[in-house]
């Protein structure tokens, strides 16, 4: 590989200067990290082809190696089931093997040393292009809509706007649109910031207990003042507490971040909650 070669740099253990010229030449070794530079060019694969790799057997896991890379499970009977990238595989493989123990019989590894992931794409890439040609078919677990290798985790919920924004002129007055929003909802936690990233320690707090009750509650962000205008003080007024967060269940206000502390310590919020 010379330094002109289209598409492929080398990186890493190779300082600038040891690209000097006259032209030099490197083998490329399959744990290689090559690196896109632009698409369309096509990038060597950094492992080597799914044919040349051994089958390791999961249930001997220590031969299964915690680096990152490809990985390419079979079952009981040689199939393959699923292709795969992760930046560790042997926890990949131990996860895979505790959901879907049937389809887990033995793996194959082709480790991408420094990934990054064009790197990694293009490894699992070259897995499954060979497996298509060879079979004609996809493996199973990488068909879409099969959830069964790779877990959908659920979206986070997003946060309750109140307004459409402070620009439009609201045909009901906020407290209204409080009102409703807390009797129609089961629980609302009113907050600063957002259910991802709360501003506050109090609020982080009331997130994560709500979130270990495993109940479905809404969040409104009382510091966003784009589409919660006004709502920091309205509220204030509306639930007589002069504090955030307010966490409301079935339109009553139960309390801010100490009363649900202590209620999830002393096991109550399991009773108010369901
Ligand atoms: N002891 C309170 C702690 C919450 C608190 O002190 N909140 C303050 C600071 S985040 C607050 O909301 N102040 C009124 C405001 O910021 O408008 C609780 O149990 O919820
Ligand atoms: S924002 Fe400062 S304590 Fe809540």
């Amino acid at each position: 590989v010379s330094r002109n070669t289209p598409g492929i740099a080398l990186y890493s253990r190779f300082t600038p200067s040891s690209f000097s010229f006259p032209p030099l030449s490197f083998t490329l070794r399959s744990t290689d990290t090559v690196r896109s530079r632009r698409r369309p060019f096509l990038i060597a694969s950094a492992v080597k082809s799914l044919t040349e790799t051994e089958l390791l057997p999961i249930s001997e896991s220590d031969s299964i190696p915690s680096a990152s890379g490809v990985y390419a499970v079979y079952d009981k009977s040689d199939e393959l089931q699923f292709v795969g990238i992760s930046r560790n595989i042997a926890s990949s493989v131990s996860a895979h093997l505790k959901s879907v123990p049937e389809l887990c019989g033995s793996v194959k590894v082709g480790i991408v040393e420094e990934p990054d992931k064009a790197v990694l794409t293009q490894a699992w890439k070259s897995w499954i292009e060979e497996h298509i040609k060879e079979t004609g078919k996809v493996p199973p677990g990488n068909k879409s809509g099969n959830n069964t290798f790779v877990k959908q985790t659920p979206r986070k919920k997003s946060d309750i706007r109140l307004t459409p924004g402070r620009h439009v002129e609201l045909t009901v007055p906020l407290e209204e649109l409080i009102d409703r929003l807390v009797k129609e909802s089961k629980v609302v936690a009113f907050i600063k910031g957002s259910r991802s990233a709360p501003q506050c320690g109090f609020s982080q707090r009331v997130v994560g207990i709500l979130e270990s009750q495993g109940v479905d509650y809404e969040t409104v962000d009382v510091l966003d003042d784009e589409f919660n205008p006004g709502l920091r003080e309205k509220l204030k007024n509306y639930s007589n507490w002069p504090t955030f967060p307010q966490i409301f269940v079935k339109g009553e206000l139960v309390g801010g971040c100490d009363i649900l502390t202590s209620m999830y310590e002393n096991g109550e919020l399991g009773n108010v909650l369901n």
